[in-house]
């Protein structure tokens, strides 16, 4: 399995972000993106997961017997944690397990058992609404267990994290390169990985960011 991003480039409104962009990951691999605030970090992760266009080159996915669509071979992290505050936890997880579905590549676990492995076991029954801040993105987290997708593509994950949780989900991301996935990340925060790669992004912001840090 390869997902590669070749020449990439993006704009927001009328200001070209980042250009010129190449990474290549085989399965295992983990590339996280650092750099300032208005970077560009966030518009990278949109444009491979196929949620806003490039201005200028490609990404392509490669697995066996597998669409070359890279977007449909990765679960979605962002800011927002996509979930209904009025549903219910289980309700909020069973839509995104039905609407994601599994692929020829790996099934998801069960909604009781994702939620096991974020540490909520006994919750799911609240509104998501209800939830703390950390026990909602843990929650959202949940998300990438109930339906397997080999990328997992997270924007500032340990957002709002106690020590404990951000532990868990080091520990699931690692299970999960070690099966053989694929972790593109952006964070101000280190996720305790060995041998992530790593991804500096400068921007071409007209303000001189890199001297503020
Ligand atoms: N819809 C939009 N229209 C115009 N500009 C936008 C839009 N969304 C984001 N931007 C701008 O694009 C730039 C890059 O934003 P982005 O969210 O990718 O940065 P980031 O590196 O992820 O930042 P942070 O570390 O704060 O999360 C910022 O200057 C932002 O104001």
């Amino acid at each position: 399995m390869r997902l590669k991003a070749e020449g990439l480039a993006a704009r927001r409104g009328e200001d070209l972000l980042f250009s010129d962009i190449s990474f290549d990951l085989g399965g295992g691999d983990a590339l996280i993106l650092t750099g300032h605030n208005g970077s560009g970090k966030s518009t990278l992760l949109r444009v491979v997961a196929g949620l806003l266009p490039a201005e200028a080159g490609r990404v392509t996915w490669s697995g066996p017997g597998e669409s070359s669509r890279a977007s449909e071979a990765c679960h979605y992290l962002g800011h927002r944690n996509a979930m209904k505050p009025e549903m219910t936890v289980s309700e909020n997880l069973s839509f995104w397990k039905t609407f994601l579905g599994d692929t020829a590549r790996g099934r998801g676990v069960s909604i009781a058992e994702a939620t096991e492995l974020v540490g909520l076991g006994g919750i799911a029954h609240l509104p998501f609404g209800y939830l703390s801040a950390g026990q909602q993105r843990r929650m959202a987290f949940a998300k990438l267990l109930v339906a397997y997708r080999p990328v997992w593509i997270l924007d500032e994950p340990m957002a709002a994290l106690d020590a404990r949780a951000e532990e868990t989900f080091t520990d699931l991301i690692q299970r999960h390169l070690q099966a053989g996935g694929l972790l593109l990340a952006a964070t101000h925060q280190p996720l305790g990985l060995d041998n992530a790669q790593e991804l500096r992004m400068k921007g071409f912001s007209a303000f001189p960011q890199d001297a503020l840090q």
